[in-house]
Protein backbone atom coordinates (compact mmCIF):
# COMPACT_ATOMS: atom_id res chain seq x y z
CA UNK A 1 0.00 0.00 0.00
CA UNK A 2 1.57 3.30 -1.34
CA UNK A 3 -0.77 5.87 0.91
CA UNK A 4 -3.39 5.28 4.21
CA UNK A 5 -5.29 7.48 5.75
CA UNK A 6 -7.37 6.41 9.27
CA UNK A 7 -9.91 8.26 11.32
CA UNK A 8 -9.28 11.87 9.42
CA UNK A 9 -10.84 14.66 10.72
CA UNK A 10 -10.54 18.37 10.45
CA UNK A 11 -12.51 21.26 11.18
CA UNK A 12 -12.00 25.09 10.81
CA UNK A 13 -13.08 27.85 13.60
CA UNK A 14 -13.60 31.38 13.33
CA UNK A 15 -14.37 34.00 16.04
CA UNK A 16 -17.72 34.70 16.57
CA UNK A 17 -16.79 37.29 19.76
CA UNK A 18 -14.39 38.47 22.14
CA UNK A 19 -15.00 34.92 23.30
CA UNK A 20 -16.73 32.34 21.45
CA UNK A 21 -15.73 30.80 18.17
CA UNK A 22 -17.44 29.04 15.97
CA UNK A 23 -16.04 25.14 14.35
CA UNK A 24 -17.32 24.21 11.07
CA UNK A 25 -16.13 20.08 10.24
CA UNK A 26 -14.71 19.40 7.14
CA UNK A 27 -13.54 15.77 7.48
CA UNK A 28 -14.85 12.99 9.84
CA UNK A 29 -13.30 9.86 9.94
CA UNK A 30 -12.00 9.74 6.74
CA UNK A 31 -10.48 6.39 6.67
CA UNK A 32 -8.92 5.01 2.89
CA UNK A 33 -5.96 3.52 1.37
CA UNK A 34 -4.43 3.25 -1.91
CA UNK A 35 -3.13 0.49 -3.26
CA UNK A 36 0.86 -0.39 -4.76
CA UNK A 37 0.49 0.89 -8.62
CA UNK A 38 -3.15 1.75 -7.80
CA UNK A 39 -5.27 4.54 -9.38
CA UNK A 40 -8.12 5.57 -6.92
CA UNK A 41 -10.25 8.31 -7.62
CA UNK A 42 -11.67 10.80 -5.02
CA UNK A 43 -15.18 12.33 -5.88
CA UNK A 44 -17.55 14.51 -4.51
CA UNK A 45 -19.80 17.39 -5.20
CA UNK A 46 -18.30 20.65 -4.30
CA UNK A 47 -17.41 21.84 -0.92
CA UNK A 48 -17.44 18.06 0.27
CA UNK A 49 -13.41 18.19 1.73
CA UNK A 50 -11.78 17.08 -1.33
CA UNK A 51 -8.84 19.49 -1.25
CA UNK A 52 -8.40 19.51 2.33
CA UNK A 53 -8.07 16.12 2.30
CA UNK A 54 -5.54 16.41 -0.85
CA UNK A 55 -3.44 19.35 1.78
CA UNK A 56 -3.54 17.05 5.00
CA UNK A 57 -2.18 14.07 2.68
CA UNK A 58 0.60 17.14 0.87
CA UNK A 59 1.23 18.13 4.39
CA UNK A 60 0.32 21.46 3.17
CA UNK A 61 -1.74 21.65 6.66
CA UNK A 62 -2.30 19.53 9.70
CA UNK A 63 -5.49 17.19 10.44
CA UNK A 64 -6.99 17.36 13.68
CA UNK A 65 -6.45 13.75 14.55
CA UNK A 66 -5.96 10.72 12.30
CA UNK A 67 -2.95 8.36 11.10
CA UNK A 68 -1.36 9.08 8.33
CA UNK A 69 1.17 6.53 6.25
CA UNK A 70 3.30 6.88 3.04
CA UNK A 71 5.60 4.27 1.76
CA UNK A 72 4.91 2.09 4.86
CA UNK A 73 6.46 4.98 7.26
CA UNK A 74 3.85 6.56 9.14
CA UNK A 75 4.02 10.43 8.61
CA UNK A 76 5.30 11.29 12.10
CA UNK A 77 8.53 9.16 11.11
CA UNK A 78 9.62 11.11 8.41
CA UNK A 79 12.01 13.82 9.74
CA UNK A 80 13.58 14.56 6.61
CA UNK A 81 11.38 16.82 4.07
CA UNK A 82 13.55 15.92 1.31
CA UNK A 83 12.40 12.06 1.79
CA UNK A 84 9.04 12.58 2.21
CA UNK A 85 8.47 14.61 -1.04
CA UNK A 86 10.45 12.58 -2.98
CA UNK A 87 7.81 9.65 -2.67
CA UNK A 88 4.67 12.17 -2.66
CA UNK A 89 4.00 14.57 -5.48
CA UNK A 90 1.04 16.54 -6.52
CA UNK A 91 -0.10 18.30 -9.33
CA UNK A 92 -3.24 21.15 -8.90
CA UNK A 93 -5.55 22.60 -11.29
CA UNK A 94 -4.60 25.86 -12.65
CA UNK A 95 -1.30 25.05 -13.53
CA UNK A 96 -0.71 28.54 -15.14
CA UNK A 97 -0.23 29.97 -10.95
CA UNK A 98 1.86 26.51 -9.87
CA UNK A 99 4.44 27.52 -12.61
CA UNK A 100 6.95 30.66 -12.18
CA UNK A 101 5.99 32.83 -14.84
CA UNK A 102 9.73 34.22 -14.92
CA UNK A 103 11.45 31.04 -15.04
CA UNK A 104 12.19 28.92 -18.29
CA UNK A 105 10.13 25.99 -18.71
CA UNK A 106 14.00 24.12 -17.88
CA UNK A 107 13.93 26.05 -14.55
CA UNK A 108 10.84 24.72 -13.32
CA UNK A 109 11.79 21.40 -13.57
CA UNK A 110 15.67 21.67 -12.50
CA UNK A 111 14.10 23.33 -9.14
CA UNK A 112 12.89 19.77 -7.57
CA UNK A 113 15.98 18.65 -8.33
CA UNK A 114 18.16 20.92 -7.29
CA UNK A 115 16.71 21.04 -3.27
CA UNK A 116 15.58 17.33 -3.10
CA UNK A 117 18.01 15.60 -4.30
CA UNK A 118 21.99 15.12 -4.93
CA UNK A 119 21.79 14.77 -8.52
CA UNK A 120 25.39 16.17 -10.96
CA UNK A 121 23.87 19.10 -13.28
CA UNK A 122 24.18 15.99 -16.00
CA UNK A 123 22.19 13.84 -14.46
CA UNK A 124 19.83 16.29 -13.78
CA UNK A 125 19.72 17.72 -18.16
CA UNK A 126 19.36 13.91 -18.29
CA UNK A 127 16.17 13.61 -15.90
CA UNK A 128 14.59 16.82 -17.44
CA UNK A 129 15.20 15.49 -21.07
CA UNK A 130 13.11 12.17 -19.99
CA UNK A 131 10.19 13.92 -17.95
CA UNK A 132 9.31 15.81 -21.31
CA UNK A 133 9.56 12.71 -23.41
CA UNK A 134 7.23 11.03 -20.65
CA UNK A 135 4.92 13.71 -21.21
CA UNK A 136 5.48 14.13 -24.85
CA UNK A 137 6.65 17.54 -24.89
CA UNK A 138 9.82 18.76 -27.31
CA UNK A 139 13.06 19.80 -25.68
CA UNK A 140 12.86 23.04 -27.63
CA UNK A 141 10.02 24.07 -25.36
CA UNK A 142 12.69 23.92 -22.45
CA UNK A 143 13.98 27.45 -23.16
CA UNK A 144 9.88 28.93 -23.26
CA UNK A 145 8.46 30.55 -19.98
CA UNK A 146 5.30 29.34 -19.10
CA UNK A 147 3.03 32.57 -20.83
CA UNK A 148 3.80 30.94 -23.26
CA UNK A 149 2.44 27.30 -23.43
CA UNK A 150 -1.23 26.40 -24.08
CA UNK A 151 -3.65 25.06 -21.39
CA UNK A 152 -2.91 21.80 -22.12
CA UNK A 153 1.05 22.02 -22.51
CA UNK A 154 1.34 23.91 -19.25
CA UNK A 155 -0.59 21.05 -17.87
CA UNK A 156 1.92 18.82 -19.28
CA UNK A 157 4.97 20.66 -18.02
CA UNK A 158 3.33 20.25 -14.17
CA UNK A 159 3.28 16.97 -14.82
CA UNK A 160 6.63 16.38 -15.87
CA UNK A 161 7.63 17.99 -12.70
CA UNK A 162 5.42 15.68 -10.82
CA UNK A 163 6.95 12.43 -12.08
CA UNK A 164 10.82 14.48 -12.19
CA UNK A 165 11.33 12.86 -8.82
CA UNK A 166 10.37 9.52 -9.48
CA UNK A 167 7.39 9.05 -6.69
CA UNK A 168 5.82 6.38 -5.69
CA UNK A 169 2.48 8.08 -5.50
CA UNK A 170 1.27 11.70 -7.19
CA UNK A 171 -1.97 13.43 -6.16
CA UNK A 172 -4.08 15.37 -8.99
CA UNK A 173 -6.54 17.99 -7.89
CA UNK A 174 -8.67 18.72 -10.40
CA UNK A 175 -5.97 17.84 -12.99
CA UNK A 176 -8.32 18.43 -16.20
CA UNK A 177 -11.18 21.04 -15.13
CA UNK A 178 -9.66 24.43 -16.79
CA UNK A 179 -9.22 22.34 -20.14
CA UNK A 180 -11.77 21.65 -23.14
CA UNK A 181 -12.75 18.12 -23.71
CA UNK A 182 -10.35 17.05 -26.17
CA UNK A 183 -7.23 18.59 -24.16
CA UNK A 184 -8.62 16.64 -21.26
CA UNK A 185 -8.99 13.14 -22.90
CA UNK A 186 -5.82 13.73 -23.80
CA UNK A 187 -4.66 14.17 -20.00
CA UNK A 188 -6.56 11.59 -18.96
CA UNK A 189 -4.43 9.42 -21.61
CA UNK A 190 -1.17 10.27 -20.71
CA UNK A 191 -2.08 9.61 -16.78
CA UNK A 192 -3.22 6.31 -18.02
CA UNK A 193 -0.13 5.79 -19.46
CA UNK A 194 2.31 7.00 -17.04
CA UNK A 195 0.24 4.79 -14.51
CA UNK A 196 0.85 1.95 -16.83
CA UNK A 197 4.36 2.46 -17.78
CA UNK A 198 6.08 3.69 -14.53
CA UNK A 199 3.72 2.02 -12.12
CA UNK A 200 3.17 4.80 -10.13
CA UNK A 201 0.21 5.27 -7.82
CA UNK A 202 -2.47 7.95 -8.16
CA UNK A 203 -5.08 9.40 -6.02
CA UNK A 204 -7.23 11.94 -9.11
CA UNK A 205 -9.30 14.42 -6.70
CA UNK A 206 -12.78 15.51 -9.21
CA UNK A 207 -16.10 16.48 -8.85
CA UNK A 208 -16.41 15.44 -12.74
CA UNK A 209 -16.78 11.68 -12.35
CA UNK A 210 -17.05 11.38 -15.82
CA UNK A 211 -13.21 11.85 -15.97
CA UNK A 212 -12.46 10.04 -12.99
CA UNK A 213 -14.19 7.03 -14.48
CA UNK A 214 -11.64 6.54 -17.41
CA UNK A 215 -8.39 6.31 -15.57
CA UNK A 216 -9.53 5.12 -12.26
CA UNK A 217 -9.56 1.69 -10.77
CA UNK A 218 -11.26 2.11 -7.88
CA UNK A 219 -13.52 5.54 -6.67
CA UNK A 220 -14.48 6.70 -3.63
CA UNK A 221 -17.02 9.42 -2.78
CA UNK A 222 -16.74 12.04 -0.30
CA UNK A 223 -19.91 13.61 1.14
CA UNK A 224 -20.03 16.32 4.00
CA UNK A 225 -16.47 15.06 5.18
CA UNK A 226 -17.58 11.42 5.09
CA UNK A 227 -16.49 8.48 2.84
CA UNK A 228 -20.15 7.60 1.85
CA UNK A 229 -18.51 4.98 -0.99
CA UNK A 230 -15.15 3.04 -1.73
CA UNK A 231 -15.95 0.87 -4.78
CA UNK A 232 -14.39 -0.67 -8.46
CA UNK A 233 -14.79 1.54 -10.93
CA UNK A 234 -16.23 -1.40 -13.08
CA UNK A 235 -19.13 -1.71 -10.35
CA UNK A 236 -19.95 1.98 -9.64
CA UNK A 237 -23.63 1.04 -11.23
CA UNK A 238 -23.67 -1.04 -7.70
CA UNK A 239 -23.39 2.16 -5.24
CA UNK A 240 -26.22 2.45 -3.13
CA UNK A 241 -25.74 6.23 -1.31
CA UNK A 242 -27.83 8.44 -2.68
CA UNK A 243 -25.04 11.25 -3.33
CA UNK A 244 -23.16 8.92 -5.49
CA UNK A 245 -25.68 7.56 -7.25
CA UNK A 246 -26.88 10.87 -8.55
CA UNK A 247 -23.41 12.06 -9.30
CA UNK A 248 -22.91 8.30 -11.41
CA UNK A 249 -25.98 9.02 -13.07
CA UNK A 250 -25.13 12.38 -14.30
CA UNK A 251 -21.31 10.62 -15.45
CA UNK A 252 -23.32 7.76 -17.26
CA UNK A 253 -25.50 10.66 -19.50
N1 LIG B 1 -8.63 27.55 5.11
C1 LIG B 1 -9.95 27.38 5.32
N2 LIG B 1 -10.61 28.07 6.29
C2 LIG B 1 -11.91 27.89 6.52
N3 LIG B 1 -12.70 27.04 5.81
C3 LIG B 1 -12.12 26.34 4.84
C4 LIG B 1 -10.72 26.47 4.52
N4 LIG B 1 -10.43 25.62 3.48
C5 LIG B 1 -11.60 25.01 3.16
N5 LIG B 1 -12.60 25.44 3.96
C6 LIG B 1 -14.01 24.98 3.91
O1 LIG B 1 -13.99 23.57 3.98
C7 LIG B 1 -15.01 23.00 3.16
C8 LIG B 1 -14.40 21.99 2.20
O2 LIG B 1 -13.56 22.68 1.29
P1 LIG B 1 -12.69 21.91 0.21
O3 LIG B 1 -11.98 22.94 -0.62
O4 LIG B 1 -11.87 20.89 0.86
O5 LIG B 1 -13.83 21.19 -0.66
P2 LIG B 1 -13.78 20.56 -2.12
O6 LIG B 1 -14.56 19.30 -2.05
O7 LIG B 1 -12.36 20.46 -2.57
O8 LIG B 1 -14.54 21.64 -2.97
P3 LIG B 1 -14.25 22.17 -4.47
O9 LIG B 1 -14.55 21.00 -5.38
O10 LIG B 1 -15.23 23.29 -4.63
O11 LIG B 1 -12.83 22.60 -4.51
C9 LIG B 1 -15.70 24.17 2.47
O12 LIG B 1 -16.87 24.47 3.19
C10 LIG B 1 -14.69 25.30 2.60
O13 LIG B 1 -15.35 26.55 2.65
Amino acid sequence: MVWRGENLNKSYCSRTGAFTSKCHTVLSGVSFHVGDKEFVGLAGESGSGKTTLARIALRLEPAESGKLCLAGKSYADYQDRREFYRNIQMMFQHSSEALNPRWQVEQVLEEPLRYLTELSPEKRRERIREAMAAVSLPASLLRVRPATLSGGQAQRVCLARAIILQPNFIILDEPTSSLDMVIQYQILQLLRKLHQEQGISFLMISHDLGAIKQVADRIVFLHAGQIIENVATRQLNQVKHPVAKSLADAARL
